[in-house]
Formats: C-alpha cells, sequence, structure tokens
C-alpha cells in the first residue's frame, strides 16, 4: 500500500498544525488524491493489521439503511458507540441519507445500479451523503443533535460517483474529512468492497478506486504510530473473495467474503478523537 504511506509522508511533511473541533490537534493538507486498482488486489493497509469485521459490518449496515448502533454492537463492532445517543442511535446518517435521502423515499443505491445496468455510460451516477438539512449544532451534544433530528456526525465520506468504461467499474470518493491514522484504512477498503460488490451485481470487471480528499489530517496523538508504519516494509496485498451467486446488491452477507493472503505486521493502538 504505497498509495497510504505516500499520503502518511505528505501530511507529515507539509502539513500545518490546525485545531479542530475534538480539541487534539492535527497536522493538516488540503486536497489529496489516491487511485487503487481494484484488480491489482484487496487495498487493505499492511503496515498494521486492520479489523476488517468491523469495515464489513459497517458497510452491510450503510446498505441496510440502518443507523441505530444496535446491529454493530449485536455483531462485536464498537467504531461507532462514542457517537451515538442513549438509544444506539446517530440520526440521519449515511445509510439513511444512501437509501430514503432526506426522509424523500430517495433510494439512492438501488438508483445507481439500475443506471450502471440500464446506461452505464451515464456521467450522473452519484450517491451523495451530503444533506445540508440535517447538519448538527456544534454547540449542543451529539444526542441533543440526534434528539433534535440532526446527524450526530456529518457525513465524511460526503459522496460517490461511479463510472464505467471498457467493461470496468471505477469509483471515486470525495472525503472532506481524514482521519489519516484511525479512518482512512477503513475508508478505502470499505469504498473498495463497496465498488467490488456492485460491479459484481451489474455484470462488471474491477477498475480502479480513486480517494479524493479535503482536510486530511493526522492527529498529534497518531505521530509515533504513522511513523512506527513508516518504519515497516510494505506486505503483498490480500485478495476479497466474494460469494459470485449473490446478484443483489441489498442480499449480501458477512460470510459472502473471505480474505485470503492477508499477512499484516501487528496492529497497532492509537486514541480516537471524539
Ligand atoms: N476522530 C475520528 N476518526 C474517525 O476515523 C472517525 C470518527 N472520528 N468518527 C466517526 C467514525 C468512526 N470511525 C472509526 C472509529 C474508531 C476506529 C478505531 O478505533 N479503530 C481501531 C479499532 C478497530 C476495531 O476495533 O474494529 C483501529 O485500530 O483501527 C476506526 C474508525 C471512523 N470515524
Ligand atoms: O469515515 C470516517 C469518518 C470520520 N473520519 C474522521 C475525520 C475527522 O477526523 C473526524 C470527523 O470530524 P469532523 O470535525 O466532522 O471533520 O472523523 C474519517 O476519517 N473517516
Amino acid at each position: 500500500m504505497k498509495q497510504y504511506l505516500d499520503l502518511v509522508k505528505e501530511v507529515l511533511e507539509k502539513g500545518v498544525q490546525k485545531g479542530d473541533r475534538t480539541g487534539t490537534g492535527t497536522k493538516s493538507i488540503f486536497g489529496y488524491q489516491m487511485r487503487f486498482d481494484l484488480s491489482e488486489g484487496f487495498p487493505l493497509v499492511t503496515t498494521k493489521k486492520v479489523h476488517l469485521k468491523s469495515i464489513i459490518h459497517e458497510l452491510l449496515w450503510f446498505l441496510k439503511g440502518d443507523t441505530n448502533i444496535k446491529y454493530l454492537k449485536d455483531n462485536g463492532v464498537r467504531i461507532w458507540d462514542e457517537w451515538a445517543d442513549e438509544n444506539g442511535d446517530l440520526g440521519p446518517v449515511y445509510g439513511y441519507q444512501w437509501r430514503n435521502w432526506n426522509g424523500e423515499g430517495i433510494d439512492q443505491i438501488k438508483e445507481v445500479i439500475e443506471t450502471l445496468k440500464g446506461n452505464p455510460t451515464s456521467r450522473r451516477i452519484m450517491v451523495t451523503a451530503w444533506n445540508p438539512s440535517v447538519m448538527p449544532d456544534t454547540s449542543v451534544s451529539f444526542a441533543e443533535n440526534v434528539a433534535n433530528g440532526k446527524a450526530a456526525l456529518p457525513p465524511c465520506h460526503s459522496f460517490f460517483q461511479f463510472y464505467v468504461s471498457d467493461g470496468k467499474l471505477s469509483c471515486q470518493l470525495y472525503q472532506r474529512s481524514a482521519d489519516v491514522f484511525l479512518g482512512v484504512p477503513f475508508n478505502i477498503a470499505s469504498y473498495a468492497l463497496l465498488t467490488m460488490m456492485v460491479a459484481q451485481v451489474c455484470d462488471l470487471e474491477y477498475g480502479d478506486f480513486v480517494h479524493t480528499f479535503g482536510d486530511v489530517h493526522i492527529y498529534n496523538n497518531h505521530i509515533d504510530q504513522v511513523n512506527l508504519q513508516l518504519s515497516r516494509e510494505p506486505k503483498k496485498l490480500p485478495k476479497m473473495l466474494i460469494n459470485s451467486e449473490v446478484k443483489d446488491i441489498f442480499e449480501f452477507k458477512f460470510e459472502d467474503f473471505s480474505l485470503v493472503d492477508y499477512d499484516p505486521h501487528p496492529a497497532i493502538k492509537g486514541q480516537v478523537s471524539v
């Protein structure tokens, strides 16, 4: 994963100190792009062990249109715990906007699949999680925002577009805000997997995942962790095997995915800024 290590180096070298909402402080740059050819292997960071189980469950949870952490908790995934209210609700976040945009019954995922099948040259195959009408008020708590019908956190992976050429499916994501150490390895793997799932149900080959960033930052308490990763030799990419019988994007289950030949360096702990 040279692309990821190059990003880490760029932020360390060119990043400027910037305060942030969480109070931790970051090294940040604005604007960056990475590209992964999905036919070359599954882009899962190898310079630390990444917990793929959380990534798969989170993606299936988005696709269900679910915004309550119960499904995640039932499957041992805790990555959204800090932002949920006492009932486990996060407000109208990713899953809600993907499957029922602004509560208007617009199923963006269903429409994307239909367009990819019926009109693959379209330049309008987009999904937006960004919805200005549910932006939280940062002067009140996450739970208070949820109670007011707002999202606990505005989406970081804000919108994405699909593109077909030569029978191959590519996807580009715009991520407005990116935590290089904790969030980015998850986001790369999640969108790579989503692109592969969409390709399978639309009978397309794997193209590229293009990852475009706005504010991309390393939190000041993750500097040792990213330097440790830079000192490690990246390994060969693993392969993701997907049950080829699934032909409906909403029918995938956790058991339909198996990762092979993943031989990462040991996991590295780091605190999440809330
Ligand atoms: N500061 C911050 N960074 C993020 O990456 C982030 C947020 N906030 N808020 C919303 C979601 C939640 N995400 C998270 C939250 C925690 C981990 C995390 O703790 N990862 C650990 C453990 C993984 C696990 O147990 O599954 C890791 O080592 O990757 C990752 C992504 C991504 N997002
Ligand atoms: O999928 C995700 C979700 C969140 N993040 C990071 C990016 C920021 O560090 C925080 C969100 O804080 P904002 O103040 O709303 O930007 O979470 C991520 O990297 N990936």
